[in-house]
């Protein structure tokens, strides 16, 4: 794949007109052999559209999963500030440590699925500015956060599982779907780790103030002016694996939210994602249907890190244990209907 440089916002959204599509020929190949394998044609229902999708970006009729990278990115918020967030800030380093010595849900899921974790801090003793003040990030920090995501990405894994460590950004994510696809504030604000009744009219007050100063933005702008950079970084790996054909699995609401933008430049940027569940927080079912996508599971999980894509790389992983290892009517001898 060919390096990009990041130097503008508006390049980065001018990538959608050279997009690589999936391998439709390798699409049709294994939509026939799961239509050839043992049982009644459609009767393995979502998991045979999983063995068809990712047919189709790896480029072969029986693709495999082999090396699954997870990326957790972590970063902090200005907005917290303004007192969204139940935890402190420091609770995003401190889940740091812990993800790096093997302590969170997102290590042991990742074990169970068969996932290669890695963490990448984000400047944590640097939060964005308060998005209520003015743009969290400018251009060039959006850009730098974005080719740390696109530089994080390993272009060989057979699928990318992404998630997100960040105390406040269940607020900042509910600004970014506001902002990208209308409604009211109130419509997008969530508990996140726990907020109350009055806790959700704060965090509605605020995204709202968010939107009257960054809302008319283009997509990406609203990335920088109201997102973080692990939202930004979440961004530029959807790009990296968009551009290297990678599978993708993002998680709930605020994963799915940082990959938002780029749909809002084009749709086409992420058709490669696949999204693993659908979180409890409340804005996510919303943000599904206007990314027109549904979820692998729905497990009324809100935690974040990942957790949810790593748990949906189990289906897919069995998706493909019956499209490679199911015989087919010819092979074993079985009548066809
Ligand atoms: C111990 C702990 C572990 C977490 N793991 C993910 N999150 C999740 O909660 C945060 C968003 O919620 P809010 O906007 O309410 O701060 C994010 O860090 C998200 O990943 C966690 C939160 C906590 C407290
Ligand atoms: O769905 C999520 O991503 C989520 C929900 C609540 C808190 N943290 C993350």
């Amino acid at each position: 794949m060919q390096d990009f440089d990041f130097t503008s916002l508006n390049d980065v959204a001018a990538l959608a007109s050279a997009l690589p599509g999936p391998d439709e020929h390798a699409a049709r190949a294994a939509r026939a052999r799961q239509d050839s394998l043992t049982k009644p044609p459609g009767s393995l229902g979502t998991l045979e559209d999983l063995a068809v999708f990712m047919a189709g970006w790896q480029g072969v009729e029986r693709p495999r999963i082999e090396q699954a990278q997870a990326l957790v990115f972590a970063g902090n918020h200005g907005v917290c500030a303004r007192g969204v967030n139940p935890f402190p800030q420091e609770v995003t380093a401190q889940m740091v440590a812990n993800f790096n010595a093997g302590g969170a849900a997102i290590n042991q899921l990742c074990r169970v699925a068969g996932a290669e974790l890695s963490v990448v801090a984000l400047d944590l003793d640097r939060p964005t500015r308060d998005f209520t003040a003015g743009p969290a990030m400018d251009e060039a920090e959006c850009l730098q956060a974005m080719r740390a995501g696109w530089e994080a990405v390993d272009l060989g894994a057979d699928v990318l599982i992404l998630g997100e460590m960040g105390i406040g950004n269940s607020t900042v994510a509910a600004a970014l779907c506001a902002a990208l696809f209308g409604g009211e504030a109130s419509d997008w604000v969530g508990a996140g780790t726990g907020s109350d009744a009055e806790g959700r009219a704060l965090k509605a007050r605020v995204v709202a103030e968010g939107l009257a100063l960054h809302g008319h933005l283009p997509p990406l702008g609203i990335l920088a002016a109201l997102g973080g950079r692990e939202q930004a970084a979440i961004a530029g790996a959807v790009l990296a694996a968009r551009i290297a054909r990678v599978p993708v699995i993002l998680d709930g609401f605020i994963c799915t939210a940082s990959a938002a933008p780029l749909h809002a430049a084009d749709p086409a940027f992420l058709s490669h994602c696949l999204v693993g569940h659908r979180s409890a927080e409340a804005g996510h079912r919303r943000l599904l249907e206007a990314l027109g996508k549904e979820p692998v599971l729905d497990f009324a999980m809100r935690l974040g890190e990942g957790t949810g894509a790593a748990l949906a790389l189990g289906v897919l992983r069995a998706a493909l244990a019956c499209h490679d290892g199911m015989a087919t009517f010819a092979d074993a001898g079985v009548s066809g209907g």
